[in-house]
């Protein structure tokens, strides 16, 4: 069967990634997080003084941009991909609610989409790729064969990433996860440079009222008829 490109897009904590890094393992593709490079700039950010207030220091991170290293490993145990940053792991520091808080003012600056863009494209090339974010089937891959849209409720989703962050025993009430998913989204549908939008030829799917399993089978189903198995 020919390997295809799939982007999946959508609202922060919608379960874009459990959906994308399923599939990728059970076809043999690559899966390709675009959230955390996103993230992980922003940690850079915050571990260097990057950020005032609200503000980025854009001079220093144009000049250390080109620097920052950022790479996807397998954990052997687990099978999952681990964000890596110049070389140190960083999967859980990105995913804290002092990253999550800053991280669309990072990815809203143009010179650091064009970076980001640049390796994602990269990463693809070969296609059997699966990568999920905001702008995969709009900018990174408009040609992608299978682009799907995900939504489902703020309420669900900050309870969704509450008990995400609750099992990892990480601070941060629900109220602050609510408040931080709307914040995101604003920013991210709002931002001049490939805002979050659903592209005209993507599948969209509510997962509100889905379980993990059955919103599995369901983009099985959209692969298998994309890829041309049925
Ligand atoms: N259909 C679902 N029902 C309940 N929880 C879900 C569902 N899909 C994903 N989750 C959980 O929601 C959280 C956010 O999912 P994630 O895949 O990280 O979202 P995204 O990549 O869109 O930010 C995770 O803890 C995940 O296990
Ligand atoms: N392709 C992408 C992916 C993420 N992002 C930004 O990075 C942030 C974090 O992405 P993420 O996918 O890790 O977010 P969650 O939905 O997992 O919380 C988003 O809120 C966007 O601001 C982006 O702009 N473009």
């Amino acid at each position: 069967m020919k390997k295809i490109t799939i982007a999946i897009d959508g609202f922060s904590s919608c379960g874009k990634s459990t959906m994308a890094k399923d599939l990728a393992r059970e076809i043999g593709y690559i899966y390709i997080d675009s959230g955390a490079m996103y993230r992980a700039v922003t940690l850079y950010c915050l571990r260097h003084g990057l950020f005032h207030g609200d503000e980025v220091d854009t001079d220093r991170l144009k000049t250390a941009l080109p620097h920052i290293d950022i790479a996807f490993k397998l954990n052997p145990e687990t099978g999952k991909p681990q964000t890596y940053l110049d070389g140190a792991l960083v999967e859980d520091d990105i995913r804290t609610l002092a990253v999550s808080s800053k991280v669309s003012i990072v990815a809203a600056l143009g010179f650091v989409r064009e970076a980001m863009v640049s390796l994602q494209q990269q990463m693809g090339r070969e296609k059997g790729i699966v990568m999920d974010g905001r702008d995969i089937g709009t900018t990174v891959f408009p040609d992608a064969e299978l682009k799907i849209f995900v939504t489902a409720s703020p309420e669900i989703r900050a309870q969704r990433r509450y008990d995400e962050l609750q099992a990892k025993g990480e601070k941060g009430s629900y109220e602050e996860i609510l408040e931080n998913v709307k914040e995101r989204d604003r920013i991210d549908t709002s931002r001049a440079v490939s805002p979050l939008r659903k592209a005209d030829d993507a599948i969209e799917l509510d997962n509100s009222h889905m379980t993990i399993s059955e919103q599995k089978e369901w983009l099985a189903a959209r692969f298998r008829k994309a890829a041309g198995a049925e």
